[in-house]
């Protein structure tokens, strides 16, 4: 088959045939309100612990990029927050538009912002990441907006490594990342319990929608852009508008770690 993607013939509105999930009771993203939140006090505060030396790559796989970690020891890990156990860095990633006016997955009020980060970890209480995807408490990720403002520095390593890895099924090697460096001054955050964003669209994710969105320049999300979907073989097509479009809530209650 043609393979799931963002096109027009094999994009968000088609993946039911293949997914049947994505109809399902807990699908992401969402539109976030923060008046119909509910302030949770038990919600525990955020401790994410990550190790420069775990990472290990960067990855164009066709859909978006990716950063992947060495996830065979808790060196970096998420705790606390609405999960119990520990959660193993597995890879982080983003999505974007093809303009500033549209790109994040999940939105607050409506409000659309031109990227959004995911880091994704898995819960060591399974034998492995393939293993946890499949369960309702496998996953969790932490989705991180970016807005338009100054250049972030902190962006800068990642978005020199895209050079190489243009067109799908490239990568390179990516080390001595802290990928902490990414994440903004507060952790305040919504979470819900919701799904993989793209096939397989897994119910298994329990997100963590941080408040404070980070800073990305016009010029660095320029260089999101200059991706491509294609391989090096096919006619080139730009890496751009790799998003959902937020899903019914059906429901679900969202939770805000904050007042
Ligand atoms: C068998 O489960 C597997 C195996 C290998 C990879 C994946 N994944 C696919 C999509 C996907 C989408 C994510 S998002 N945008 O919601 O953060 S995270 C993620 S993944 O877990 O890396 C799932
Ligand atoms: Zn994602």
């Amino acid at each position: 088959s043609h393979g799931w993607g963002y096109g027009p013939t094999n994009g968000p509105e088609k993946w039911a045939a293949d997914f049947p999930i994505a109809s399902g009771p807990r699908q992401s993203p969402i539109n976030i309100v923060p008046k119909e939140v509910r302030y949770d006090s038990t919600l525990k505060p955020l401790k994410i612990r990550h190790d420069p030396s775990d990472a290990n790559g960067i990855l164009n796989n066709g859909h978006s990029f990716q950063v992947d970690y060495l996830d065979d020891t808790d060196s970096s890990t998420l705790t606390g927050g609405p999960i119990s156990g520990t959660y193993r860095l597995k890879q982080f990633h983003f999505h974007w538009g093809a303009s500033d006016d549209r790109g994040s997955e999940h939105t607050v009020n409506g409000i659309t912002f031109p990227c959004e980060l995911h880091l994704v970890h898995w819960n060591t209480k399974y034998p492995s990441f393939g293993e946890a995807a499949s369960q309702p408490d496998g996953l969790a990720v932490v989705g991180v907006f970016l807005k338009i403002g100054g250049a972030n520095p902190r962006l800068q390593k990642v978005l020199d490594a895209l050079d190489a890895i243009k067109t799908k099924g490239k990568q390179t090697t990516f080390s001595r990342f802290d990928s902490k460096t990414l994440l903004p001054g507060s952790l305040d955050y919504w979470t819900y319990d919701g799904s993989l964003t793209t096939p397989p669209l897994l119910e298994s994710v329990t997100w963590i929608v941080l408040k404070e969105p980070i800073s990305v320049s016009p010029a660095q999300m320029a260089k999101f852009r200059g991706l491509l979907f294609t391989g090096d073989e096919e006619a080139p097509c730009c890496m751009v508008d790799n998003y959902r479009s937020c899903q019914p809530l059906k429901g679900r209650q969202v939770r805000a770690s904050f007042k």
